[in-house]
């Protein structure tokens, strides 16, 4: 580098989509939580760029996203995503429109949901305190009941036929259980729960078993065990305490884990992140719930999954301490009793914002410089980063663990294919060299 160019910052470049409904209101909530972030801490920046892909713009050309959106995003670091969905438009149109073409096509197969109770908040469980429920469900993301494959005929008649057919491979299903299982194997419980419906579904569900009978093989120090999804809801409410990393298909791990965030408080706080663990192309992170019409334009939407999976995409980015430090200031705030109704307080959507900001300023401001790390407590934490020479591409590094310590996370795989998509930001340059080229924005 010549000598007139100083390095100044880490560049991330983020694909902001806040969708519909309440889906704008927490991913500005978000955007402006990052960008505070980033300025406090120092070192980095998120550049970012907004696609108005939303429900609104697709009453009134046609589409969601143009016919090289998909390419558009592969030019970034990572996705942010609100949520998609309004009444106005059918819901398997909105969905098919948007979100799942770009975890199917991104190779985003993995779908991580931690659910825990976070500090401030309770379960609406009588007698569930905060350390009995501390859950990582891993959602199969890219086939099963969302094969998309089936079909409607004579329709208009009493004899319409339509079928959904749900598809499971080997591959699909092999590569969801190492992530699972390398999971389980990173958190201190190092237990994992398969979840199917292999009594009643005979092809696909037992497939699924043998499958992870087969893996669990070689994670002999992963405990293990086995669940019907029905008798998994029950045991989700009466014993909780009794599951860890849980596995399960696209479709019975959505519904879990919208069970799971209700039990954890609020599905106003569940992320998620849609990981392609090759790192070939970007992932993609949003809060699990959905646009929710109900509460929309009334800017009372919990900001707080947005945030935790705003963490997660600093987290992938590779700004470890970063994340550690914003999970830390919504715990804090959440401690002092800043929420939102679903949690039982009284503030707005900006209020909570507003006070998550102030504490990130607080935590960092004067204690962190570029060379000095955020102070980590040496509890509750494990930090793992041994790559299975057998799995290249799955690596989880920290996960989630006990409750003696303030923040709690879980993160995800890292030290992938460096030549795929190196996780590695770029820099900015000050000046007298050429700016980076910005990813072109959306026409729309
Ligand atoms: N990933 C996504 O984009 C996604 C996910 C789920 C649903 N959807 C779509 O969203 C639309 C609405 O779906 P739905 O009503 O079944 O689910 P929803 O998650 O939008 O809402 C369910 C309930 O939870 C409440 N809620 C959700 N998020 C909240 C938050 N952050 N703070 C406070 N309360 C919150 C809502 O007010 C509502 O009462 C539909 O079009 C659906 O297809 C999209
Ligand atoms: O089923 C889906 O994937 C839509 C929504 O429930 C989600 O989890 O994003």
């Amino acid at each position: 580098m010549p000598s007139h160019v100083r390095e100044v910052s880490r560049i991330h470049r983020i694909a902001s989509i806040p969708g519909d409904g309440i889906g704008v209101d927490i991913t500005d909530a978000a955007v402006e939580i990052l960008n505070v972030l980033a300025k406090t801490i120092g070192g980095f920046e998120f550049e970012f760029t907004t696609f108005d892909w939303s429900s609104k713009k697709f009453l009134e050309r046609g589409w969601y996203m143009p016919p090289d959106g998909l390419e558009q995003l592969k030019k970034f670091d990572a996705i942010y995503f609100g949520a998609v969905g309004w009444p106005d438009v059918p819901d398997h149109i909105s969905l098919w429109g948007l979100i799942l073409p770009i975890r199917k096509s991104l190779n985003q197969y993995v779908n991580v949901r931690p659910t825990r109770i976070l500090e401030g908040t309770k379960s609406p469980l009588a007698d569930c305190q905060r350390e009995d429920l501390d859950w990582v469900i891993i959602r199969e993301n890219s086939e099963g009941e969302y094969s998309g494959q089936g079909g409607t005929s004579h329709e208009s008649s009493p004899h319409t036929v339509a079928t959904e057919v749900s598809i499971f491979t080997r591959v699909g299903i092999e590569r969801i259980m190492r992530f699972a299982f390398e999971t389980a194997r990173s958190r201190p419980r190092k237990k994992l729960t398969m979840v199917t419906k292999s009594n009643a579904q005979r092809h696909g569900m037992v497939l699924w078993d043998t499958v992870f009978y087969e893996v669990a093989k070689e994670y002999g120090d992963v405990e293990i065990d086995k669940m019907l999804v029905d008798a998994m809801t029950v045991r989700m409410v009466l014993q909780p305490k009794s599951l860890d990393t849980i596995v399960a298909t696209n479709l019975h791990a959505d519904i879990l884990s919208d069970l799971a965030a209700a039990l954890s408080g609020s599905i106003g706080i569940a992320p998620s992140s849609n990981l392609d663990p090759t790192r070939a192309n970007p992932s993609m992170f949003e809060p699990i719930h959905g646009s929710a019409p109900d509460i929309a334009g009334k800017g009372i939407a919990n900001p707080v999954g947005a945030f935790w999976s705003a963490a997660e995409m600093v987290r992938w980015v590779g700004e470890e301490k970063a994340a550690d430090g914003l999970m830390k200031a919504v715990e804090n705030v959440t401690a002092r009793g800043v929420k939102t109704k679903d949690l039982g307080g009284g503030e707005d959507t900006k209020g909570v914002t507003k006070a998550v900001c102030q504490e990130i300023e607080t935590l960092f401001a004067s204690t962190v410089t570029l060379s000095t790390p955020f102070p980590r407590p040496n509890e509750g934490y494990l930090i793992i980063e041994k790559p299975n020479r057998s799995v290249p591409h799955l690596t989880p590094r920290i996960w989630p663990v006990s409750h003696s310590s303030p923040p709690q996370l879980y993160s995800s795989s890292s030290s992938l294919s460096a030549s795929a998509h190196p996780p590695l930001p770029k820099t900015r340059t000050n000046f007298s060299t050429p700016k980076q080229p910005s990813p072109q924005s959306t026409p729309c």
